[in-house]
């Protein structure tokens, strides 16, 4: 059976992405970075982390980790709905609380509730939500913004559930392999990519989104992160539909790596979404194929 390691301990909702992935072994580690590693050192087959949350913006220890360490690429993805349950020990009651604890971006999701409830309470920054419940089990903080499943794996009582100051937040999570296991296409395909544009050319940026355009390839997310070390400079996270093994993407990727300083293959997986990742008339393989025959033919004299 697989082993697939995921971003714990037990009862994140990292660890309700990755068993949505399908049967596995499922290993708790602590941290991103340690996730990552675990999976570059073969200890497991795959690694489950955060990618991206839809109010608190990017996972910022995956992205450095994805674009700058080892190579290793997404194979999946999942996006699941965020919604929190806040954890005490038995008999806190909110006017008690004096120290909120979860992972950064859940505290940035219920920033407003707790300052509507938890009054006297100071947020404290813990490595993952279910680390909080932990260490609210402990006693060193008096409540924990966790998953509605942490409180399955901890004796807390839950002082609220289906608190999110944004109802419909979702969290994007990647399954992510050592190279050599590119998925093979469906046609609801995504593609991750981390580009280094030419620094200081005026337009760089733009030819780069318009070898995209040209071959109408959609762009699904862009984001840069500083290159560290370099102030001014960036790298740029590009997500787009499509598959690497599709010739408008092949050809795309090919184009970027001429005119870039760097261009990192992040991976081409099933989208987690209902849509489609479908060519646009005039850019299917079908259409590149054609368009490769009449060349071949004319350089031949025929
Ligand atoms: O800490 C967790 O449970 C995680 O999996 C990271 C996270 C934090 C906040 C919202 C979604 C995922």
């Amino acid at each position: 059976m697989s082993r697939i390691a995921y971003f714990g301990p037990r009862g994140t909702f990292t660890e309700q992405a990755a068993r949505s992935f399908g049967d596995a072994e499922f290993v708790a580690v602590d941290t991103v970075p340690l996730v990552l590693a675990a999976v570059r050192a073969g200890e497991v087959d795959a690694g489950c982390v955060p990618v991206e949350n839809s109010v608190e913006g990017a996972v910022t220890a995956t992205m450095d980790s994805l674009a700058e360490d080892e190579p290793l690429y997404a194979v999946g993805e999942a996006i699941l709905p965020v919604r929190f349950s806040i954890l005490t020990r038995p008999g806190v009651k909110a006017e008690d609380v004096k120290t909120v604890a979860s992972h950064p971006h859940a505290l940035a999701q219920v920033r407003y509730w707790v300052a509507e409830n938890l009054p006297n309470a100071v947020p404290v920054a813990t490595t993952s939500t279910a680390s909080a419940a932990v260490r609210v089990n402990e006693g060193e903080f008096d409540a924990a913004v966790s998953a509605p499943v942490a409180v399955m794996h901890y004796p807390l009582h839950e002082l609220a559930t289906d608190v999110a100051d944004v109802d419909t937040a979702v969290t994007r999570f990647l399954l992510l392999r050592r190279p050599g296991h590119l998925p093979q296409p469906t046609g609801r395909d995504r593609t991750s990519l981390a580009v280094i544009i030419a620094h200081d050319e005026p337009g760089s940026l733009a030819n780069t989104l318009s070898e995209l355009a040209l071959r109408g390839i959609n762009l699904t997310r862009i984001e840069s992160r500083p290159l560290r070390g370099q102030f001014g400079e960036y790298r740029f996270y590009l997500d787009l539909d499509g598959h690497i093994a599709e010739q408008r993407v092949g050809d795309a990727l090919a184009a970027l790596h001429r005119n870039s300083r760097q261009v990192r293959f992040l991976g081409s997986y099933p989208k987690a979404d209902e849509s489609t990742s479908d060519a646009p008339a005039r850019a299917t393989d079908a259409d590149y194929q054609a368009a490769a025959e009449w060349l071949a033919k004319v350089r031949e004299g025929l």
